[in-house]
């Protein structure tokens, strides 16, 4: 292929050799470059890749693509400066896999939570009137009923291009993506055919990256101004933001303020959540399989987006119910003796509050909650989460999430803070099999467990190694014989 074709839009600049030339592939880190490959340098926050430029030579690369002059490149290899190699890395991808988000309707959602949730109950919406749907997220990518493995919530531009080519091939109709605050600051859907933008929150994570809240929103609001059309929640402080982004046609929703398409009667029971949904002055019914009045934001923001794609009204009603659950959010596991556990993927202080709120409005006995933070992330959340355990919940079991490269005794200690600001009773056991070894052994009929933060995950990171563990998994484990 012809770079010099493939950089059509990109501003640069040419330091040596000419942009005229072949290129039998690219790569943005040095190590997979192979002969006669394009090497993008890109200025990373743990290290740098125009450092990697004699690995990327040897390897064979005939052309550079730099972020700044660089020096001591042997004569006959290209060498061509951008302001940003991760915007010309977007684009590149978008041009080499031929444009392939324009032939498919791709929903994105962003938000700090409810991002996945929303993402299946589009799919099964679409899913019913005959679509096939390519998901994008946390949990895992989708094409169709296949399921391919999941890194990130949003993959770099390349693998996210090259994914979406993958599923045009396959023939899918509709990618259903989630879009997290890193991937629109750091440029990784940059040349993204949006069709419907969806907005579901904005609250407190991720400042260890974003810094402050004000730099969180507007990198969240990145989305908003390139959408064909937006779904903006109007309950949330930052909807009205949202919605001054938008470029498009914008369909509001919301519950406690005037919106397009909103929800009245909300009922939250064990079995989950019953509403009547408003739109253009007709109810409709609605039964969801997740507690919570959080739901609804979910589903009218799923329902809003499937409007804009001119699905009828009555196939989405029917969509939400037929969605069972997300594995790892609000999942039940009952026991004979009339307990209950629900394994949550809430890892933020609105989502913890969220849920607790959700299971209070159930809960006949004790509430007792098993949770802690995740290390090498927001700092400052953890005693946030910790007086929010503390004030819902009738007993925290506070332990180890991912600790990663941090001590699982100081993360611990961090929530505890918190938890001491209020008058809950607590105790701390570092080692999460063993918390939910005591919730359970303590849990008596009418009481619920909750056990926060790690949901679907299927792993536990520490400093040295990343074990299996699955909350799942080891609260049947604990209730042994009593499990449902
Ligand atoms: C903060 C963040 O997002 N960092 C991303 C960023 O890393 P970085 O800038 O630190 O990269 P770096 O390690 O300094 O490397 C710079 C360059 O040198 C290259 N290199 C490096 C070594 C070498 O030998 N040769 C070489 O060429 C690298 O390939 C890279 O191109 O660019 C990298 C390349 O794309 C990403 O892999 C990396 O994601 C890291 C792994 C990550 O953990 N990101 C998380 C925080 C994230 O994005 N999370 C969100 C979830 C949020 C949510 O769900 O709410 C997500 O979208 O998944
Ligand atoms: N609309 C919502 N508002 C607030 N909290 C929610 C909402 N939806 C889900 N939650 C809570 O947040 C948790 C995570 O939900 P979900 O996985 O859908 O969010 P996400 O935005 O995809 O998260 P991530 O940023 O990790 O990808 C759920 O387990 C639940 O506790
Ligand atoms: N997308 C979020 C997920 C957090 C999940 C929690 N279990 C943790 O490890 O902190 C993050 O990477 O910050
Ligand atoms: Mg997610």
């Amino acid at each position: 292929m012809n770079l010099k074709q493939l950089l059509e839009g990109i501003s640069y600049e040419v330091q040596q050799g000419t942009a005229d030339v072949e290129i039998s592939d690219f790569q943005y880190d040095s190590r997979k470059v192979e002969k006669d490959g394009l090497f993008v340098c890109i200025t990373g926050f743990q290290t740098d890749g125009h450092k990697y430029i004699p690995m990327a030579l040897e390897k064979g690369a005939v052309a550079l693509l730099c972020e700044h002059r660089v020096e001591n490149v042997p004569e006959g290899v290209t060498v061509l400066v951008t302001e940003n190699n991760r915007i010309a890395l977007a684009l590149l991808s978008d041009h080499f896999y031929g444009h392939p988000s324009a032939e498919m309707n791709v929903i994105g959602v962003t938000g700090t939570n409810g991002k996945t949730s929303t993402t299946y109950l589009m799919k099964s919406i679409l899913d019913r009137i005959g679509k096939k749907v390519g998901i994008i997220g946390t949990i895992e990518n989708r094409i169709g009923d296949e399921v391919l493995k999941a890194e990130r919530t949003t993959p770099e531009s390349k693998e996210l291009q090259a994914l979406f080519r993958r599923m045009k091939n396959e023939d899918v109709t509709d990618v259903v993506m989630e879009v997290s605050s890193h991937s629109l600051d750091l440029h990784r859907v940059d040349g993204i055919a949006f069709d419907v933008a969806i907005f579901t929150n904005l609250t407190q994570d991720h400042l260890d990256y974003h810094k402050t809240m004000e730099n969180y929103k507007a990198a969240k609001g990145m989305l908003f101004a390139r959408a064909a059309k937006s779904v903006i929640n109007m309950d949330d402080a930052a909807g009205a933001y949202m919605k001054e982004q938008s470029k498009g046609e914008v369909l509001t929703i919301g519950v406690d303020c005037k919106a397009d398409l909103t929800a009245e009667g909300i009922d939250v029971s064990a079995d989950g959540t019953a509403f009547d949904m408003l739109w253009q002055g007709k109810r409709y019914p609605v039964h969801l399989h997740t507690p919570g009045r959080f739901s609804v934001y979910n589903a009218l923001g799923a329902a809003g987006a499937c409007i804009l794609l001119g699905v009828p009204v009555e196939e989405i009603v029917a969509g939400l119910t037929a969605n069972p659950g997300v594995s790892g959010r609000f999942q039940t596991v009952r026991s004979k003796r009339g307990c209950q556990a629900v394994v949550d993927y809430a890892h933020t202080p609105d989502g913890l509050e969220n849920v607790l709120n959700t299971a209070n409005e159930f809960v006949k006995g004790k509430l007792i909650a098993v949770f802690g933070c995740g290390g090498d992330r927001d700092r400052t959340k953890r005693p946030i989460m910790g007086e929010i355990g503390g004030r819902l919940a009738g007993y925290c079991i506070i332990t180890s999430d991912n600790p990663r490269t941090e001590d699982p005794e100081k993360i611990l200690e961090d929530v505890e803070v918190g938890v001491k600001k209020t008058d809950c009773p607590y105790e701390k056991i570092v080692d999460r099999r063993e918390a939910i070894q005591k919730a359970v052994a303590m849990a008596e009929a009418g009481d619920v467990i909750l056990i926060a933060g790690k949901g679907h995950e299927t792993y536990q990171i520490f400093p040295d190694k990343t074990i299996h563990f699955d909350d799942i998994e080891e609260v049947r484990k604990a209730f042994g014989e009593d499990c449902l």
